[in-house]
């Protein structure tokens, strides 16, 4: 009999931040167009959106979905096709991408609908990275095509550039122009006018005045601060360059440049440091002007490579919420790289797990974690308690008794197995449930473990057999060591073929 197995995805390691930088000097290499951040407005891509409200604030702002409706479906229904596939704003179809002879993408399909936050999951090398860049046009696919807004950006004989495609880039490591000033950085995407650098106009938009606290971002203004070292101009080379990408703001509106850097900061919580130097902010702070830069030009669609992984575990649930309520308010359509389920199942609004250059699994949060397609998927996305068992007319002989179950065999495989299969029988250790020795139903168990996490505590039980299985106990609820009760299960098994 198999015990309970709670495997953990890979923590990261600092590996990636230097990574991060040598990914941009060769993105920029590759992007000679975005080093100055500004393209001909025929280049654009016009993605409406409503107006900002601009509210002064201490913290990220975002809009009024608060978290959670998205996630879990409540609110936001997104549009399918008849046979029930989601209609994608962003459609990426059997793309496969190699570094020489090394297969890093295989067949990789994902429909991003409008609108949303999807996460691509899993675990350090499998491919999450290359995912990102390849939409983004920073690599050269072998097959495959990515189609935004229903336009070919990538397929045979296809490659629009990166700057060109009108996406915004958060890096894992904020990768702000030192020599650049918050409100600079913030404005960095943003077209300036021939007349008046600081006015961000369409063509045909008529210019305006700005002062007041836009001041400190005029011509006059920057010219009264501190100039860098020259030799610092070559730095630009570490930002990313999509976070330089000049989209179309919102034809009619007459917005001056200065003033949506001023909106930009104040959405992110930042308008009293607009002047101050990247060397003099947090990391979370560096983080929201990260944001800032690439939200700047309203891209189409925001790509975000792990941009919490680098702080500290406070501060990232903190601000990675705050991140995506501003995504959701802004109705950005998002692609989220991340190895943390937990950032993954919070966050996203469809969660797609990869392993080994393959999505095993796209679905809402709570399809991967209540009904994984197979147990590496279960054990990624949380803790499980795994125990062999015997199929029996839609339940699982095992260690906890004969249980409910659901068949999760794959859909072409046929139906459930023929009575008296060995089947492999998942449980995710909040399914199980305590109760006093003396009552009848539910198996026997000892407590012989609490791994305590304040709120509440996985705690280890064995039965008989010597079989260990853990379950989620709320910390009011915990047992002593020693204590025997009585074990149920709240909900159907999982049942998987033995060879999954
Ligand atoms: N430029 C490159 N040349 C050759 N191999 C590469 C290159 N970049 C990445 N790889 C390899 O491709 C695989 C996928 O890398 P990628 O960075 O996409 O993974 P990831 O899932 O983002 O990992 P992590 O979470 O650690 O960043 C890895 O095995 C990596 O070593």
């Amino acid at each position: 009999m198999a015990g309970d197995r709670t495997p953990r995805p890979a923590r990261h390691c600092d590996r990636r931040t230097a990574r991060g930088h040598l990914g941009h000097e060769r993105i920029a290499s590759d992007a000679p167009a975005a080093a100055d951040g500004y393209i001909n407005a025929r280049d654009r891509v016009v993605e409406p959106h409503g107006p900002v409200r601009v509210r002064r604030c201490g913290a990220i702002r975002g809009g009024a979905r608060a978290r959670g409706d998205g996630a879990r479906g409540t609110a936001v229904r997104h549009p399918r096709h008849s046979k029930g596939e989601l209609v994608g704003w962003v459609t990426i179809e059997t793309l496969s991408v190699s570094y020489g002879d090394t297969h890093v993408l295989e067949d990789v399909s994902l429909r991003i609908p409008r609108g949303s936050l999807v996460a691509v999951l899993g675990p350090s090398g499998c491919g999450k990275t290359t995912l990102l860049r390849a939409v983004a046009g920073l690599l050269p696919v072998t097959s495959g095509t990515i189609r935004v807004g229903g336009r070919l950006v990538t397929g045979p004989g296809v490659q629009r550039a990166p700057e060109k495609r009108g996406m915004g880039w958060v890096p894992q490591d904020a990768s702000l122009f030192p020599h650049l000033s918050v409100g600079e950085n913030i404005g960095f995407g943003l077209p300036r006018t021939k007349q008046n650098d600081d006015l961000y106009c369409e063509p045909g938009e008529a210019s305006g005045r700005v002062g007041g606290l836009l001041a400190g971002l005029t011509r006059r203004g920057r010219a009264n601060r501190a100039r860098p070292a020259a030799g610092l101009a070559g730095t630009a080379a570490h930002a990313s360059p999509l976070a330089a990408v000049p989209i179309s703001p919102d034809r009619g509106r007459q917005t001056s440049r200065a003033a949506r850097i001023i909106e930009l900061a104040t959405m992110v919580g930042l308008t009293e440091l607009v002047d101050r130097a990247p060397s003099q902010l947090s990391g979370g702070q560096a983080q929201r002007v990260s944001l800032a830069r690439a939200l700047a030009p309203r891209p189409g669609l925001m790509l975000l490579d792990e941009p919490f992984a680098a702080l500290d575990p406070l501060l990232r649930s903190a601000l990675r919420t705050e991140v995506a309520a501003l995504l959701r308010g802004q109705h950005n359509t998002s692609l989220l790289v991340t190895h943390d389920q937990e950032e993954a199942l919070s966050l996203a609004d469809f969660v797609a797990v990869m392993r080994g250059g393959k999505i095993l699994q796209f679905g809402t949060p709570a399809d991967v974690y209540e009904r994984p397609v197979d147990p590496w998927v279960a054990g990624f996305v949380g803790d499980t308690v795994e125990l062999d068992g015997i199929w029996q007319d839609g339940r699982v002989d095992c260690g906890l008794g004969s249980l409910p179950a659901d068949w999760m065999g794959a859909p072409d495989a046929g139906s459930a197995p023929v009575d008296g299969t060995m089947v492999r029988v998942l449980l995710r250790p909040e399914w199980l449930t305590l109760a006093e020795p003396s009552i009848e139903l539910g198996t026997d168990a000892a407590t012989t473990a609490i791994a305590y996490a304040g709120h509440d505590a996985l705690v280890s039980f064995t039965l008989d057999g010597d079989l260990v299985v853990r379950a989620r106990v709320a910390a009011p609820d915990l047992p002593r060591i020693g204590d025997r009760v009585k074990l149920g299960v709240r909900q159907n098994a999982l049942a998987y073929p033995l060879d999954c």
